[in-house]
């Protein structure tokens, strides 16, 4: 499912014309001056474009022609010295002293050339080497947990804390930072935190929130994240607000007297980062709260926004610099799931945060299970396979995503999702807001089962009990991958996208690059994924012709990408890079005979979980926010429900220990409702099951005495 996207890279090619590559030993170096810009000029006659097209096969149909031709351009050397000797002929010297000298500035001439040639490539070779070792260095340095200084004491607030965080949020125990990342805002510093997706970020400022005095002021980029985060606190009886551009006139007058002048009842305030920049008079009446000494703390959620190198960047991020500029004492908590480190150095600068104390869980999580699929040719055969893999995988309408490439891919699989039965729907920036809104509440209240949608589907979407996600087309980056958040136009985006792509060459051939061997009998698509790996090894690079740099050429249908020699051609032909690709021998591992998808573990509901499900389900329908009912997770979080069929409370006492106060107060009775007649009705069954034990013993002894 995750698929072969060097398939699609290649398909993505061969949409333009699949051109013939001359089978290489006649000009493999003409063919190599001619894809370099600037050497166009002295060597053959052809015009450049031809090279181009030669050098685009490397990635398409003939690809053959290239492992087994002896590395085409793997070999070829430069042949402007020549040429540059010629020209220097060409000039008409007279005498035969002048000529010689002449000769012999050439000469000097070209060995310089000639050595600044060789340093060039020395160069580039380094340069990648560099890049290689960087990328190493990061990937060590981001997976660690790094947490500078210990929070984990005893505070003055703990006991409160314990107290808030369990009977106003119902949560039983911190996960991991959680409480030292409070412990640390609670103190008055600034801090960072990194934490994974659905880790628990929200609950490292919303508690301190609730336990300090005064505003506390949350930006956010997203409408529907703030929505959502506003009515869950709302839900749990926090007072919190949002001022964007839906909020109606009542309520901004109230957040506005709230911030002036400490009148009624607010905690937080949810704002967009537009709020801050563009409305002076929001932020003077911002500034009288932190004059009056009632602006808590300041928490900037979905921090990598600020980053240019992060994805989802939001130019309005990159100003909010000015919050800490402002509100110098106030202490600031910047929170994301983006793990990398230039990520977190532009934080830390764009915020202005440069001693804040730094927590950098883990992104590890080891409730998420990875599986990559190959992608059959054949786009039926593909959502077949989906299809298949949700019906069988998750039978009780279980929530998942598809994640698609194209806004046009979307539409076109929720279709075909749905004539297989499955309750998909479609989600892109291209539709109205209303609309998206609508598919998103549909789902998050269980009325559909599956989302298809492009990236613009991700962020912010808080819905605990999302059970799969399925990349249908190429991830942009193993973060987003990751997290389940075009390549071409971002920074890092072609790194991003090599990341991905050698995650998914997982599937034992070794061959070594410029294999001359022509014996070798490789299939398309394993040639296929032999360039790709020599791309992500940087053996060869995709090349743009005008800008001598890795790019695309997009025409109204395809994308083309253009493959020449790459810095570190000469040392894997050398052998001091080997290049391994690995091509599985046997394709029926993860796939039952029939060749579905298996080795998903199913996890069916229990009786009870079902019921208080369907209970939650009710619950946020009939408890309303401001006529916006809630979501059913506002009511019991999954994690909730698990723990109520463990320790069936029939009591509200009982209860108040596994929800706390705040959701005994309020759904209480229906709950110990349930739980009584689920028991009473388990009694029940019992009772009949030993009957019917006995029954079924009494017949056992009868048929071994009549034995
Ligand atoms: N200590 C905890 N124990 C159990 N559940 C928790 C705990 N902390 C948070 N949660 C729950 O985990 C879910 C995800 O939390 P939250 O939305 O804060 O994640 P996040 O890190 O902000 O994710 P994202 O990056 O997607 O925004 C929520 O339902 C929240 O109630
Ligand atoms: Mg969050």
């Amino acid at each position: 499912m995750a698929a072969e996207e060097h398939t699609a890279m290649a398909a993505a090619h061969s949409d333009a014309g699949e051109l013939e590559l001359h089978s290489g030993r006649g000009c493999p170096t003409e063919a190599r001056d001619r894809a370099l810009p600037g050497n166009s000029n002295n060597c053959g006659d052809q015009p450049t474009a031809t090279s181009m097209c030669e050098a685009v096969t490397l990635m398409g149909a003939s690809l053959a022609g290239v492992v087994t031709s002896g590395g085409v351009s793997l070999t070829s050397g430069l042949k402007r010295r020549q040429c540059d000797g010629s020209a220097w002929r060409r000039r008409g010297i007279r005498g035969v002293e002048a000529a010689s000298r002449s000769m012999c500035w050439a000469g000097q001439i070209k060995t310089l050339l000639d050595h600044q040639e060789e340093l060039y490539e020395r160069q580039s070779q380094l340069k990648a080497l560099l890049e290689v070792s960087k990328e190493c260095r990061n990937k060590s340095n981001d997976e660690s947990s790094v947490t500078v200084e210990d929070w984990s004491g005893s505070f003055p607030w703990d006991s409160q804390a314990d107290d808030t965080r369990f009977n106003v949020f119902g949560i039983t125990s911190y996960r991991s930072n959680q409480r030292e990342i409070i412990n640390a805002i609670m103190n008055g510093r600034d801090v960072l935190v990194i934490m994974a997706a659905g880790g628990g970020k929200s609950l490292c400022y919303q508690l301190p929130a609730v336990l300090s005095d005064g505003i506390a002021l949350v930006v956010s980029p997203l409408l529907s994240l703030i929505q959502d985060q506003v009515m869950g606190l709302t839900a749990l009886g926090i007072p919190a607000y949002m001022l964007t551009s839906t909020t109606n006139k009542e309520v901004e007058k109230f957040v506005y007297r709230a911030l002036d002048k400490g009148e009624g009842e607010l905690k937080i305030l949810y704002v967009t980062p537009e709020k801050i920049l563009k409305s002076k008079r929001f932020m003077s009446k911002l500034e009288k709260c932190h004059h009056a000494g009632r602006l808590s703390l300041v928490a900037v959620d979905e921090a990598h926004c600020c980053s240019q190198w992060g994805h989802d960047f939001r130019p309005d991020y990159k100003n909010l610099g000015i919050l800490k500029i402002q509100f110098p004492s106030v202490p600031m908590i910047a929170l994301t799931a983006t793990a990398t480190s230039k990520v977190q150095k532009d934080l830390i600068e764009m915020l202005h945060i440069p001693r804040c104390v730094k927590f950098v869980s883990t992104v590890n999580r080891p409730n998420l299970f990875y599986k990559v699929y190959e992608k059959s040719p054949v786009g039926k055969v593909v959502i077949d396979e989906v299809a298949n893999f949700i019906s069988e995988s998750y039978p009780n309408n279980e929530s998942g995503i598809v994640y698609c490439f194209s806004r046009k891919e979307c539409e076109q699989v929720a279709k075909e999702l749905r004539d297989r039965g499955i309750l998909a729907e479609h989600y892109h920036a291209d539709m109205e807001i209303e609309a998206r809104e609508k598919i998103h509440t549909r789902w998050s209240k269980g009325k559909s089962q599956v989302i298809v949608g492009t990236v613009a589907f991700g962020m912010g979407i808080n819905k605990p009990d999302v059970r799969f996600v399925v990349h249908h087309s190429l991830s942009k980056s193993m973060e987003t991958y990751y997290q389940s958040s075009m390549v071409f136009y971002e920074n890092c985006g072609l790194q991003n996208l090599y990341d991905i792509v050698r995650y998914c060459q997982v599937i034992s051939l070794s061959s070594r690059a410029g294999h001359s061997n022509h014996d070798v009998d490789l299939k398309r698509e394993e040639i296929e994924k032999l360039i790709v790996q020599l791309i992500i090894d940087h053996v060869l690079v995709i090349l743009f012709l005008a800008l001598q740099k890795e790019e695309f050429q997009h025409t109204a249908y395809s994308t083309n990408a253009y493959v020449t020699i790459g810095p570190l051609w000469k040392a894997a032909l050398q052998g001091n890079r080997p290049v391994k690709l690995e091509i599985a021998v046997s394709s029926s591992e993860g796939r039952g005979g029939d060749g579905r998808c298996k080795g998903t573990k199913r996890s069916r509901m229990s009786d009870l979980e079902a019921k208080l499900d369907e209970l939650r389900r009710e619950l946020s329908l009939s408890s309303s926010n401001g006529g916006i009912s809630i979501f059913p997770h506002a009511v019991l979080s999954t994690e909730q429900i698990l723990l109520l069929s463990c320790q069936k409370p029939t009591t509200e006492a009982e209860l108040e220990k596994v929800i706390g106060k705040v959701k005994t107060e309020k759904y209480g009775g229906r709950i110990i409702e349930l739980m009584r007649s689920h028991d009473a009705g388990a009694r029940n069954g019992d009772d009949a099951s030993k009957r019917h034990k006995k029954e079924k013993d009494v017949v056992c002894l009868e048929s071994s005495d009549e034995e």
